[in-house]
C-alpha cells in the first residue's frame, strides 16, 4: 500500500523467494485480500480497542492480519491470535509486543459480534473514492456499489461453444449474457473441460466487449491492449484472424499460453499500440489500461492503492489509444472502446471527447438484446455501463458484475 503497487505483483515477487506451498500461497493470499476488502471497519475495530495509538507500522499491520482472520476467514481464533504473537515475537522491534497483540486480537474475538453488527456502507472506501461516485451515480446507487465491493465476487467462464451443456456439466448457472457462473468455489484447473480447453476464465462483464464487436469469420481485428487474452480468445474463437498487442512482453506470453490451452490462433505483437504501424483493420478492441475500481471486488488493494492523479493520468493515456485505433481503422470499421473503472473520466466522458474529437466516427448504440436485456446496464446514449450491484441473484450466494463502461462506434465509410 506505502509503495502503490498492486498486491498480485508483490505476491509474484514474494512467492517463490518465501518459498511457500501452493497451500500457504492460497492462504496468504486470502488474509491479504480479505485485509484489504475491510480495512476501514479493521481500522475502526482496532482503534476503538486500543488505548493508545501504537508508534510501530508494523504492529498495526500484525493487528490488522490478526483481526481479518478472526473476524472473516474460517479461522479459529486462537490460530490468528497464536501467529500474530509468532511474528512479532520473529522481530526485533517488536518482540516484547506479544502480550498486548494477544490482548487486543482476543478482545476483537469476544467483541466479534459488536463489531460485525455496526457496519456502514461507506466504511471500507477510501472517501476520495466515495464522493467520486456519489457524484456519478447518486447516493442511493453509490452506497450499492460500496456494499458489492464487501464481497467475493462470483467466478464466471466464458466457453468456446455450447454454453448450456457446459453450465449443466459444471453445475453452474447459464447468465442470460452466455457466461456460465459457477455456483461453488472450487479449484478451477480441477473442473471438467479445463485441460481439453473448452472454457476461460472471464467476468460476465468482460465478456461483453468482444461479443458487441461482433467479429465475424476471417475479419482482421486488433485487439490493442489484449494480454492476458480473455478478449482474443473472444474474437479467436468466433473466427476473426487476430492481431493481439500489447506493451508488457511478459503478459503477452501469458496471453500465448492461455490460447496455446484453448488451441485458439493469434497473431502476436509486443509494442506499445500508440506506435502500431499497420495497414487498417476491419475492427479493433480497445480495453485500454485503467485504474480498474471497477474490479474492485477481485482486487480490493485498488481501493488503496490507486490516487486520483492516477486516473487523470490513465484518462490521457487513453485518449491518446482511442486517436490511435480511430487512425488505424477502415473506412466502414467497427470500433469497440472499453476499460474496467467505475470513474466518468475513463468511461463516458472518453466516449463523448472521442467523438467530438472525430466527426467521421458515429456511436453505434447498443441494445438490451445484445446483453442478456440487462436493460439497467444500458446509459441513455446506448453505451453499456455495469456495476457490481447489477447481477445479483438470490440463487447464488456471490453475484454482480465486475464495473465496465462499453462503448461501439462506426467510421463513415
Ligand atoms: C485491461 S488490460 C487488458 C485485458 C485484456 N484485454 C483481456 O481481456 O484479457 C490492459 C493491458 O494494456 C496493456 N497496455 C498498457 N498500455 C499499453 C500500450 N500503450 N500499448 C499496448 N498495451 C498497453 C497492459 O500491459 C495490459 O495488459
Amino acid at each position: 500500500m506505502k509503495r502503490r503497487v498492486p498486491l498480485d505483483d508483490v505476491l509474484d515477487e514474494l512467492s517463490p523467494k518465501e518459498n511457500l506451498s501452493a497451500r500457504d500461497e492460497a492462504l496468504a493470499r486470502a488474509i491479504a485480500i480479505v485485509t484489504f476488502r475491510r480495512l476501514g471497519t479493521l481500522g475502526r475495530a482496532l482503534n476503538e480497542r486500543l488505548n493508545r495509538d501504537p508508534k510501530d507500522e508494523r504492529l498495526l499491520h500484525l493487528l490488522a492480519i490478526g483481526a481479518a482472520q478472526i473476524l472473516f476467514l474460517d479461522i479459529p481464533d486462537h490460530a490468528a491470535v497464536d501467529s500474530a504473537v509468532r511474528l512479532a515475537q520473529e522481530d526485533p522491534k517488536l518482540h516484547h509486543a506479544g502480550g498486548f497483540i494477544n490482548a487486543v486480537l482476543r478482545r476483537v474475538a469476544r467483541e466479534r459480534d459488536m463489531i460485525l453488527g455496526a457496519q456502514e456502507s461507506w466504511l471500507d472506501t477510501p472517501t476520495w473514492l466515495e464522493e467520486r461516485w456519489v457524484k456519478q451515480y447518486g447516493e442511493a446507487l453509490a452506497a450499492k456499489i460500496a456494499e458489492a465491493h464487501r464481497s467475493m465476487a462470483s467466478v464466471d467462464l466464458s466457453v468456446k461453444e455450447n454454453a448450456k451443456d457446459w453450465a449443466e456439466r459444471l453445475g453452474g448457472v447459464l447468465l442470460p449474457t452466455g457466461s456460465i457462473r459457477l455456483v461453488e468455489r472450487t479449484a478451477i484447473r480441477d473442473l471438467p473441460g479445463f485441460d481439453e480447453g473448452a472454457w476461460w476464465v472471464q467476468d460476465a462483464a468482460a465478456a461483453l466487449p468482444a461479443r458487441l464487436l461482433q467479429a465475424k469469420p476471417g475479419e482482421r481485428i486488433a485487439d490493442l491492449c489484449a494480454a492476458p487474452g480473455g478478449k482474443t480468445a473472444q474474437l479467436a474463437a468466433a473466427g476473426a484472424e487476430v492481431l493481439a498487442v500489447d506493451r508488457s512482453a511478459k503478459r503477452l506470453k501469458r496471453l500465448e499460453e492461455n490460447l496455446a490451452r484453448l488451441d485458439l490462433k493469434a497473431e502476436t505483437r509486443a509494442i506499445d499500440a500508440e506506435k502500431l504501424d499497420e495497414a487498417p483493420f476491419d475492427a479493433i478492441l480497445l480495453d485500454a489500461p485503467c485504474s480498474a475500481t471497477g474490479t474492485i471486488r477481485r482486487h480490493p488493494d485498488v481501493a488503496w492503492t490507486k490516487a486520483e492523479e492516477d486516473i487523470r493520468k490513465l484518462a490521457g493515456l487513453q485518449t491518446r489509444l482511442l486517436d490511435k485505433a480511430a487512425h488505424l481503422l477502415k473506412p466502414g470499421g467497427r470500433l469497440v472502446y472499453c476499460t474496467c473503472s467505475l470513474e466518468a473520466e475513463e468511461g463516458e466522458r472518453q466516449a463523448t471527447e472521442f467523438l467530438s474529437r472525430h466527426p467521421d466516427f458515429k456511436r453505434q448504440p447498443i441494445s438490451a438484446d445484445e446483453i442478456g436485456g440487462l436493460a439497467e446496464c444500458l446509459t441513455p446514449e446506448g453505451d453499456v455501463r455495469t456495476l457490481p450491484c447489477y447481477l445479483v441473484s438470490s440463487e447464488h450466494e456471490r453475484g454482480g458484475l465486475d464495473g465496465f463502461f462499453i462503448a461501439r462506434f462506426v467510421k463513415a465509410a
